[in-house]
C-alpha cells in the first residue's frame, strides 16, 4: 500500500460533491470491524463521529489499533464490517473532490526516497488546485528543510516534517496524522502543534492525530478519544474529562449509591477482595469523598492508565 499516492491523486477538474458533502460530518464511522489473521476484533463494532473543526487526540496503548483505525477511516484499509463516510461519501470509493479535502501523515513517512525535496513538492502540487505555495515556502524555511536534498538523505525528523508540509500544503478540510511528532525534537513538536492550531483557527480544519506524548495533547487537543478493546470507549473535551471523570473507591454498595444519586456513567469497574474501584463520568454533579467512599479527580496520564489497562 503506497499511502502517499493513494491519498494524493486528485484532479484539478474535480467538482465539489452535492449538498450532503457540505453538511455531513467530516467522519462518520459505524459498526467498524477489522480482523487480522490470528487477531480478530482489532476494531470491533467501532462507532465514531468527528464534527467540523474538532481537534481530536487519539490515545490507546501500543497495539490498540490506532493506525488500523486511521487507515480504515481514510479508506486505505478495508473493514470486515461497518462503513466509513467522509463528508457523506463512502471512504472506500472517494472521488477526486473528496481526495482533495483529505490530508494524511502516516506513521512512517511514505515519501519517494530518490526524489529531491523540491521535485516531490512539485509532483504533489500538480494534483491539488488548492496547493498553497506561500504556506509551503513559510514552513520549508521555518523548519529548515533543504529543497535540493535527496529525500533518502534527510534525517527521520526532517522526513517527518516534510510529510507534514505535504499534508498541510493543499489546505485539507480533514487532516489525519498518525504519531506525527514521534521523530521531532521538542522545538519541532511545539512549532508543529502551533501550526495545527493555526490551521484549525484559520480554516476550521478537522484534525485527528494519534500520539503517546500526553503533554502535547494537553497543549492542543481540545478533544481526547480513548481507543480500547476495539472501540472508542470515551471521548470528551479535555476540560470535561478533568471536571467530570472521577475514580471512586469503596464498597460496591457505596459506589452504586453514589453513581445513582449523582447520575454517573460507569466507564470501568474493577473489583478486588470486597473493595471496588470504578471510573465514573458525572456530567452534572460530582460526589465528594466521605467515610464510605473515596472520590478522586485524575490527570490525563492516570485516566489513560485506568481506562486502558
Ligand atoms: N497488517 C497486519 N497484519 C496482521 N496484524 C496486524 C497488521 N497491522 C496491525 N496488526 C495488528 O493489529 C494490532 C493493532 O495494530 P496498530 O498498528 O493499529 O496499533 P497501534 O495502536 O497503532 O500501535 P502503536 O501505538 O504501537 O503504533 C496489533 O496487534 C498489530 O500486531
Amino acid at each position: 500500500m503506497n499511502q502517499t499516492l493513494t491519498i494524493g491523486q486528485g484532479s484539478a477538474s474535480a467538482q465539489v460533491g452535492g449538498a450532503d458533502a457540505l453538511t455531513a460530518p467530516p467522519v462518520r464511522a459505524s459498526g467498524l470491524r477489522v480482523d487480522f489473521k490470528g487477531q480478530p476484533g482489532v476494531l470491533s463494532g467501532l462507532d465514531w463521529t468527528l464534527e467540523p473543526g474538532q481537534v481530536v487526540g487519539l490515545l490507546g496503548r501500543n497495539g490498540a489499533g490506532k493506525t488500523t483505525l486511521l487507515e480504515t477511516l481514510l479508506g486505505l484499509r478495508e473493514s470486515q464490517a461497518g462503513e466509513v463516510r467522509l463528508f457523506g461519501q463512502p471512504a472506500m470509493t472517494p472521488d477526486d473532490a473528496l481526495r482533495e479535502r483529505l490530508g494524511y501523515v502516516p506513521q512512517h513517512a511514505a515519501l519517494f526516497e530518490d526524489f529531491s525535496v523540491g521535485d516531490l513538492l512539485r509532483y504533489f502540487r500538480s494534483f491539488y488546485p488548492r496547493w498553497n505555495d506561500a504556506k509551503v515556502d513559510g514552513l520549508m524555511s521555518r523548519w529548515e528543510i533543504p529543497r535540493d536534498r535527496t529525500i533518502g538523505k534527510l534525517s527521520q525528523g526532517q522526513q517527518q516534517r516534510l510529510s507534514i508540509v505535504r499534508a498541510l500544503a493543499h489546505e485539507p478540510d480533514l487532516l489525519v496524522l498518525d504519531e506525527p511528532v514521534a521523530s521531532l525534537d521538542p522545538a519541532g513538536r511545539r512549532d508543529f502543534l502551533r501550526e495545527l492550531v493555526d490551521q484549525v483557527l484559520d480554516r476550521g480544519t478537522t484534525v485527528v492525530f494519534s500520539t503517546h506524548i500526553l503533554s502535547d495533547l494537553e497543549r492542543v487537543a481540545f478533544n481526547i478519544a480513548f481507543l480500547h478493546g476495539g472501540r472508542i470507549v470515551l471521548q470528551a473535551p479535555q476540560d470535561a474529562l478533568a471536571e467530570e471523570v472521577r475514580l471512586l473507591a469503596g464498597s460496591a454498595a457505596a459506589l452504586d449509591a453514589a453513581v445513582t444519586a449523582h447520575g454517573g456513567q460507569v466507564l470501568r469497574r474493577r473489583e478486588a477482595g470486597g473493595s471496588s474501584r470504578w471510573l465514573v463520568r458525572f456530567p452534572d454533579r460530582q460526589p465528594a469523598s466521605d467515610a464510605t467512599l473515596r472520590c478522586e479527580a485524575l490527570n490525563l496520564e492516570d485516566l489513560f492508565l485506568e481506562l486502558t489497562q
